[in-house]
Order: C-alpha cells, then structure tokens, then sequence
C-alpha cells in the first residue's frame, strides 16, 4: 500500500441489489470524504468475471478487494458492488469494484443486475476501467462485446450524460504491439457504437461525445508478474491529479460534492432500480436540495444548542444585554460561514436559497430575544426618562424646557441600545418600538403636565377659597348698602393677585394662549363661584339670619348693652329700625351683584311693599295697585342671579314677623308691666279728690292727735299684713290664685299676728313684775324652742322696714 495510507473498503450495493446505508456511511466517515468538497474522483472496473479485475485494482491502488485464489479454478469472488479508496493518490479516489460480467452463477438471461451495475458506474465515476483480454481483440465472440453494449445503451438513459473516461485495460497483452492493437479496438467499439439505437436527438452523436477512450494493454499478472507490476506502476501515474485540467477524469459535471456522495448514490441507485430514467443534472439539484437542507438543519440545530446563544436567550428575558448584537451577530456568523464551507461545492442556486432559508430560520430564533431587548430598552428608557423629567420639575426647571430635553436625550438613549442590540444579518425595524416610546413618553408627560396643572389650579383654588369664603360671609352677615361693593372690590383683588399668581405659574407650560385663558377663565369662573355658593348659603340661612339680627338690634342698645325695658323706651321706632335692618340683610342676599352693572331696586321694592306696607297710603296703593313682590323675578335681575325671589321674599318677611312679633310683645308687656310697678302713687285727679273730699276728716286728725296715733298703728298693722302675706309676691302670678292664696294665708296670719302681740304684751308684764335684771344684758324671749333676743327682734323688725322703705324707694326710682 503506498504511502501506508491504510485502506477501507466496503461492500456499497450487495448481490440482492440492496444498498448498504450505513456500510458507505461509515466508510466516508472514515475516510473523511465530506471534507474533500469536488476534490475527489471515482475510478469504477468493468470486465467479464474472474478477469482479474480485483487483482488490477489492489495492484493500482493498493485496495484490498478479494481475489479469487489461483488454484480454486475460475468463479465469482466479487459480488455486487464494492467501494474502497486508493491509498495514496491524490485527490482522494474512490474506486468500485463491480459484479463481473458474464457470470455463470446468474445465468445467460440474468443481465438486469449487470445493466443497472453498468448504468450505475456510469452516473456515478469519473473514469470507467473496461478490461478485456487481449485475445477478444476484434473477435465475433467476444466477452466484453455484450457489456460494452450494455454500457453504451444505458449512458443513453442518462439526461445529458457526462463525459465519462472509458479506459480499456487489455489484459494478457501478446507481443502484438500496442500500436497495432488499439485500432482493431476502437474500431470494434465504434461498431458496437454504432450498432446501438440511440434515440432521434443522439443519433448522429459521435462517441467522442459522450467518451473519452484510452487503451493501456497490461502483460499478464500470472504469467509475467514483474512486467505487470511495472505496467500497472506507470497506470497508476496517470491517476494521480486526475481531475485537473487535463486529467483523466472526464467533464465531472455530474459531480456532487463529497458530503453529498452517499445520499447522490443511494438516489441514483433507487432511480436505476426503480427503472427509471436518470437525470443526472436534477439528480445534482436534487442532491443539492437535500444535502444543503440537511447542512442547514444540522446548523440550525447546533444553533439552538449553542450555549453561549442559550445563554444568552436566558439573559435577555430579565434584562437588557449590553452588547447584545455584537454577541448574536458573532454566533449567527460562525453558524452561517459553517454552512457556507460545507454546501460551498453544492448548487449555487440550491445553497443560496437555502442559506437564505437558514438564515430567515434563525432570525426566527433569535427575534423574540431581540424584541425583549428592544423591550428592555424601550422600558429603560422610559423609566430613565420619568427619573430625569420628575428630578428636573423637583429642581425647579421650566415644565416644556424639561419635558423636551429629557425626551429627547430618552430618545437618543433609545437610540443608541438599538444600535447596541441590532443583528448585522437582520435587517429588522426598530421604528414601531421608538414609536411606541415616544408615544409613552408623551403620554407621560401629558398625564405629569395633567396633574401639575390640576395641582397648581387646585392651589391657586384654594387660595382663593380662603381668602374668599371667610371675608365673604362676614361681609353679608354685616349686609349694608356697601356689601355688595365691598364683595366685588374683594372678588376682583383676590382673583386678579390668583390669576397672576396662576399665569406666572403657567408659563413654564409652554402652552397655547388659548389654553392658559381658558385655565385662567376656570380659576375667575371659581371665584366667583366661591362667592356665589357662599351667598347661596346665606340666602338659604337668610330667615334665622334676619331673626338673629332682630333680635340683637332690638335686645340691645346703641352701645350693645341689654335692653331694660323701663317704659321710656320707643319700641315702635327700635321695631322698625330693626325690621328695617333685617329687611336688608334680606334685600342684600336676594340677587347676586357681583358685576358692577349689577344694578337693581330690590332694596326699594322690599321697604316699600313690606316695610312701608302698613302706612295709609300704601294701604290704598295695594288697592289700586298690583303687590311688586306677586313675582318670581326681580326687575332688572336675571334669574341666574337670583337667589331669594319676590314671592319668596314676601312669605319670608311674613314668616319673619309671626316668628319676631312675640319678642315685641313681651317687651311692650315688660314695659307696661314696669310702668306699672313704678305707678304705685294713685294719679294725681285722685290726690286732688283725696285732698278736697277728706279736708274734715285731716281737720279732724289736727284737732284730735290720738286719731293720729291709731292710724299709725294701724298703718302698722296693715304693713305687717303685707309683708306676712306677701302680697306683692302673690299676685305676681296673676289676680285670681293670689286672692285664692291669700283667702287661704289671711286667717292664719291674723291669728299669728294677734299672737306675736300677745306674747309681746305678756312679756312686757312678766318683765314689770320680775326680778330686775341688769339692762346692759339683752332680754330673750324662748318662743318655738328658738330663742332670740329683743334686740334681734327689733333690728329684724327694724329690717324688714328698711325693706320695705328700701323696696318703697327702689320702686319710687
Ligand atoms: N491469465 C491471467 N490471469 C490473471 C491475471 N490477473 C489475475 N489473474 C488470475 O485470475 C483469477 C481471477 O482473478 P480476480 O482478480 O479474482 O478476477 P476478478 O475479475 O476480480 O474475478 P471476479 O471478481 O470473480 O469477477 C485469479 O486466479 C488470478 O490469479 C492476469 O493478468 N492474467
């Protein structure tokens, strides 16, 4: 074996005709035939059965096909089709070893195998070796006239077949030269050519067409073994580089890549067993199709299996990658050089289509990896935005300055982890992504500028609120013909110094004048409406108001003091002052006046029909005259701005002075009630009566002193009487029960009276006629288990005098 390149063989299509798979598989893997690409060439032997074919071939190429052993007698030791490489030749060469020809153990008739072998080594090898024995040089009978028609009938079922290399090997060669040999040959071929039926497109073909003839004549093996082998020595020469321009190899344009041998020969073998017509440059797209599909699964596969890609696919779905592209762009490059090394010798047209394939697969992949990092992105994006945009309002900076700085430098952000994340072999659109994050941007900044404003515009609200409300229900409480005014001169400062604080506010916005009007008109509209609920609210309270305010100015005086109603008093004038007043705090909160045209006469129409409604000539107005307040609006008021109408104003007032008329009546009774207790002198007609109807009895009093005496007691007497019997304080509770209770008090207390008197004159005796005692110690009298001493006794006595005249006194106050 040359080069002691060991040497492999394998049995590729057996007896039965079956192929053996895994037999050639192997072989090629051993051999490492995929990696030789077109550099290869395939030598296949020819020959009638037992004419030392194998032996030639081990000569040749260093093979190792069995022999059939010398002494055993000529019979078939090759069967069916055998595969081995030529150790040492370059390129690589295959050669097969066919089934010989004529072979007794199929029989005469049995030439299916033979035709569809002969057929096979057609579609199949480079160069086709045909050997004969030198003495069936121009005979009749000769065996390798039967296979030499064969082969030129089969190479007519190959579709534009290749040019193939037929070298006749004549074995046993004579001492007739080879010069003189080979036209004998070559006419015998030509003659078989010709006799062959061709069909119409090939009939005038030459042989040289679809040939190369060559003719090398070997010594015989047997019998001059030294020669042979120095013959064969110099064959094998010429197999060296045999594909080269100028090679022995013929055209080679079937040729399949070497990864595509074992598939090209097991389908070229089916279509020869099936019968078929083979068309070897479809078969060669075929094997393309095949072979570059397989090519491109393995690829795809060992993809998906590519740890860093896994790793890779596991990252993203967490976070961002940085340098993401770059990472998938190197994997998807190393993947696809792969396949291009291996389909390069294949169809350009088929290894194109399916790069492409591949290539579209596994963008397929490695999409929903790219599209989360554009998510990732995008989010970042966003997120860094939102940071940015709320740290920058924080400090201060202007709200449309803000906003379109840090979107844009979003964008650009965004932007750039595109480019980070972009696959050089895809081509993919990251527009509809940046779309979206501008349109998130936006939204956000919308939904920012949104609440700003609605914080800024709630702020300025409440300013507004507090510095309204307040003041505002005060200003009507005290309602007088300047609260009206007042409220509007407040209505307008307040809301000019909130609507310049808001404008100010609002030029950050960068907004158009039209909006920041509008925001403004909302925040005057407000006020106005803070003024106007509070004026409602009064409005709606304005009964218990007008009693309120009744009843302060009636209760009280010009200084706020409580009122004692004495009798000097003019109640009638203190009534109407205060009605009047309460008719104005009605007339002020019937409309609303917050507009200085606000101009109306409600004020008048209300005293009038309601204050000056009692004066006669009212009274004979009414008469001829319709009621000013038989309406439901004002004159010259819109009913927007009414808040209490005319008839509303009318049963009110009614209302009001049911509910006040009591408070006036008890203090007209208060007053005439101490009128009366000041009045205890009779009037001044009944002293004059007294003077002149009683001149005799005084006359009589002058002339008589003692009657003096007895009145004075008497006077004593009936004094005594009314303080025992309280009489003032019996009465107090009316006429009736106080002559009820002093019926029942009258007796008893004159008993008592008697009594006391009694015991006072008894006492005065035991005293006359007791032991004396020293006047410097007090008398005591044991009355009732009390004791109390004279002295006690006369200042009480004493006491309720001074009572009495005090009481006396304060009621002549
Ligand atoms: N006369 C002669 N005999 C040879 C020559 N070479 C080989 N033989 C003998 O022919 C016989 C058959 O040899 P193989 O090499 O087995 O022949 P084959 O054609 O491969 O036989 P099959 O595979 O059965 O078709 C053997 O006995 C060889 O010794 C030769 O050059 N001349």
């Amino acid at each position: 074996m040359a080069n002691g390149e060991v040497c492999c063989s394998t049995q590729l299509i057996d007896g039965d005709g079956a192929f053996n798979i895994s037999g050639i598989e192997n072989f090629i893997k051993e051999i490492k035939l995929g990696e030789c690409g077109l550099s290869y060439a395939v030598v296949s032997i020819m020959g009638p059965q037992s004419s030392g074919k194998s032996t030639l071939l081990n000569h040749l190429f260093g093979t190792s096909f069995r022999e059939m052993d010398a002494f055993k007698g000529r019979s078939q030791t090759t069967k069916g089709i055998w595969l081995a490489n030529c150790a040492g030749i370059e390129p690589c060469t295959l050669v097969m070893d066919l089934e010989g020809t004529d072979g007794r153990e199929r029989g005469e008739d049995d030439t299916a195998f033979e035709k569809q072998s002969a057929l096979f080594a057609l579609a199949v090898s480079d160069i086709v070796l045909i050997n004969m024995w030198c003495h069936d040089i121009g005979r009749e009978q000769a065996a390798n006239k039967p296979l030499l028609k064969t082969v030129f009938q089969v190479m007519m079922r190959l579709f534009s077949p290749r040019k193939t290399t037929l070298m006749f090997v004549i074995r046993d060669k004579t001492r007739t030269p080879l010069e003189n040999l080979e036209p004998v040959l070559r006419e015998d071929i030509q003659k078989i050519w010709d006799s062959v039926p061709k069909p119409q497109a090939h009939k005038e073909t030459p042989l040289s067409e679809f040939f190369n003839v060559e003719v090398v004549a070997l010594s015989s093996y047997e019998e001059k073994e030294e020669q042979f082998k120095e013959q064969v020595a110099n064959l094998r020469m010429k197999f060296f580089h045999s594909i080269a321009p100028g090679g022995l190899a013929g055209d080679r344009r079937g040729v399949v890549p070497a990864s595509g041998f074992s598939f090209s020969a097991q389908e070229i073998w089916k279509v020869i067993k099936e019968n078929k017509d083979l068309d070897l440059p479809a078969h060669k797209v075929m094997v393309a199709t095949v072979r570059c599909e397989e090519i491109a699964n393995e690829k795809y596969s060992s993809f998906a299996g590519n740890e860093d890609w896994q790793e890779l696919e596991e990252a993203v779905q967490s976070a961002a990658v940085p340098g993401f592209g770059k990472k998938l762009s190197s994997i998807l490059f190393t993947v696809l050089s792969e396949y291009d090394a291996e389909a390069t010798y294949f169809d350009e047209g088929v290894r194109t289509a399916k790069r492409k394939q591949l290539e579209e697969k596994l963008l397929q992949l490695v999409q929903p990896a790219f599209q989360s990092v554009l998510g990732h992105i995008r989010s970042g994006s966003l997120d860094k935005f939102k940071e940015a945009f709320d740290k920058a309002l924080d400090g201060g900076e202007g709200f449309s300055v803000a906003a379109r700085d840090r979107a844009h430098s979003s964008m650009v952000l965004f932007d750039e982890g595109c480019e980070d994340a972009v696959i050089q072999q895809a081509n993919w659109d990251t527009s509809k992504v940046r779309e979206k994050l501008r349109r998130d941007i936006d939204a956000h900044i919308a939904s920012v500028r949104a609440a700003k404003l609605s914080e800024l515009t709630a702020l300025y609200e409440a300013k507004l609120k507090e510095a309204l409300a307040g003041p505002v229900e005060a200003l009507l409480d005290g309602a007088n013909n300047e609260t009206w005014p007042s409220i509007r001169k407040l209505l307008q400062r307040e809301t000019e110094s909130a609507v310049s604080g808001l404008s100010d506010a609002l030029s950050g916005f960068d907004m158009h004048e039209e909006t920041k009007n509008e925001i403004l008109a909302r925040l005057r509209d407000y006020a106005r409406g803070v003024v106007e609920a509070k004026a409602k609210e009064g409005a709606g309270r304005v009964l218990s108001g007008m009693k309120e305010r009744f009843t302060t100015l009636f209760s009280h005086d010009s200084d706020s003091m409580p009122r004692v109603w004495t009798g000097k008093e003019d109640i009638r004038a203190i009534t109407k002052t205060a009605r009047s007043s309460s008719l104005k705090l009605l007339s002020v909160l019937a409309a609303l006046r917050l507009d200085d045209y606000d101009v109306d006469n409600v004020d008048n129409t209300l005293t009038l029909a309601l204050v000056d409604s009692t004066s006669a000539s009212v009274k004979d107005r009414s008469i001829t005259t319709l009621d000013p307040l038989a309406s439901s609006t004002w004159e010259n008021v819109p009913s927007s701005k009414t808040l209490i109408t005319p008839v509303q104003c009318k049963s009110l007032w009614r209302q009001f002075k049911t509910e006040t008329e009591y408070i006036v009546t008890q203090a007209i009774s208060a007053q005439e009630a101490n009128k009366r207790n000041n009045n205890w002198l009779p009037p001044p007609w009944a002293i004059v009566a007294l003077v002149v109807l009683g001149f005799n009895e005084f006359m009589t009093l002058l002339r008589n002193p003692l009657y003096l005496g007895f009145i004075f007691v008497a006077f004593l007497l009936v004094k005594a009487m009314w303080v025992q019997l309280d009489i003032s304080g019996e009465f107090s509770n009316g006429i009736l029960p106080g002559i009820l209770s002093l019926s029942t008090k009258f007796l008893p207390t004159v008993m008592n009276i008697i009594k006391r008197l009694a015991e006072e004159g008894s006492g005065q005796t035991a005293t006359a006629n007791g032991p004396q005692r020293n006047p410097a110690l007090p008398s005591r009298s044991f009355h009732n288990g009390v004791n109390t001493t004279s002295s006690e006794m006369s200042s009480s006595a004493s006491s309720d005098l001074t009572e009495t005249d005090n009481s006396s006194s304060s009621k002549q106050d």
